[in-house]
């Protein structure tokens, strides 16, 4: 069975994948000094309380953040006996071209939605994925990866509020009722929501714009169901999206 590990800048997802479905997943803090014992020790624990009895065969990696690769490939050899893909590395090949300025180092993650989202929903697609960051990855109409916006992340917004102004307290996000807040919690939030709400379509209209073309509009990350339920600002929402990428990329690579 495949372990796909999607590693963030704020939490690092585990998926067991049996080649037809995933059997489960897992998602942990993304903490660059978590050794590959570590990992196995929080792992083996999870499969076991689940009585998952996978023979973890292969491991693939995608990371944004450069740092933990080192513990994630030690765990595949140590514990797994193989040797893992790591996506953006020049043996694993991507079914699908990059056409960015040279020298530019598209995020992994970036790629893997890409592949994801062709895979699914074929071509000309705006991919928009609410994790640390709020990224906008555009898809060409041959599954190319094209470029994309990278706009700060709705808790990242909300947390350098809080830290820059000593009156402001940290708070969660969540859909407000009004525009106008009547208190100091309900203004912050009414403008991270609805800020993001315009930033979203602006972005995305003007994508359209630029390129000339419909494309759809598919959402995914931790935040995108906030997004989901009430604005119509995407045609489709697909929660494990990466996770998907992870496992095309993989038959990509070894059949
Ligand atoms: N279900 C959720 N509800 C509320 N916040 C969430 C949820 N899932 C993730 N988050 C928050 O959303 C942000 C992005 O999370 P995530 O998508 O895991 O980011 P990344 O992929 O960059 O690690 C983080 O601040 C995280 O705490
Ligand atoms: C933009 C990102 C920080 C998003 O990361 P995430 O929010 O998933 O943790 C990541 O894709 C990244 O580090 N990209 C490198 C620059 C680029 O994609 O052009
Ligand atoms: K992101």
């Amino acid at each position: 069975m495949l372990l796909a590990i999607d590693c963030g800048n704020t939490n690092t997802v585990f998926s067991i994948w049996d080649g037809s479905r995933f059997v489960a997943t897992w998602r942990t803090s993304t903490e660059h000094q978590r050794t590959a014992d570590q990992y196995y020790v929080w792992l083996s624990t999870l499969m076991n309380l689940q009585r998952i009895e996978a023979e973890i065969t292969d491991v693939i990696i995608s990371s944004t953040v450069p740092r933990v690769v080192f513990n994630l490939r030690v765990l595949a050899d140590r514990y797994f006996g193989t040797r893992p893909l790591v996506v953006g590395k020049p043996d694993c090949a991507l079914p699908v071209a990059v056409r960015v300025d040279a020298g530019t180092q598209v995020g992994p993650d970036r790629l893997v939605n890409t592949v994801a989202g062709y895979n699914l929903y074929g071509g000309d697609l705006i991919i928009v994925d609410f994790g640390t960051a709020t990224t906008f990855d555009v898809v060409d109409s041959d599954g190319a990866y094209v470029g994309g916006v990278i706009a700060p992340g709705v808790n990242l917004s909300l947390q350098a509020l809080h830290e820059a102004a000593a009156a402001l307290p940290h708070v969660d996000i969540s859909r407000p009722q009004a525009v106008v807040g009547t208190n100091t919690v309900a203004c912050m939030q009414s403008g991270i929501f609805w800020g993001y709400v315009g930033l979203v379509r602006e972005i995305c209209a003007r994508i359209r714009a630029e390129r000339e073309r419909p494309m759809k509009i598919i959402s995914t990350g931790g935040l995108a169901p906030l997004f989901q339920q009430s604005e119509e600002l995407f045609d489709e929402f697909k929660d494990d999206l990466t996770m998907h990428g992870l496992t095309v990329i993989h038959r990509h690579n070894t059949t």
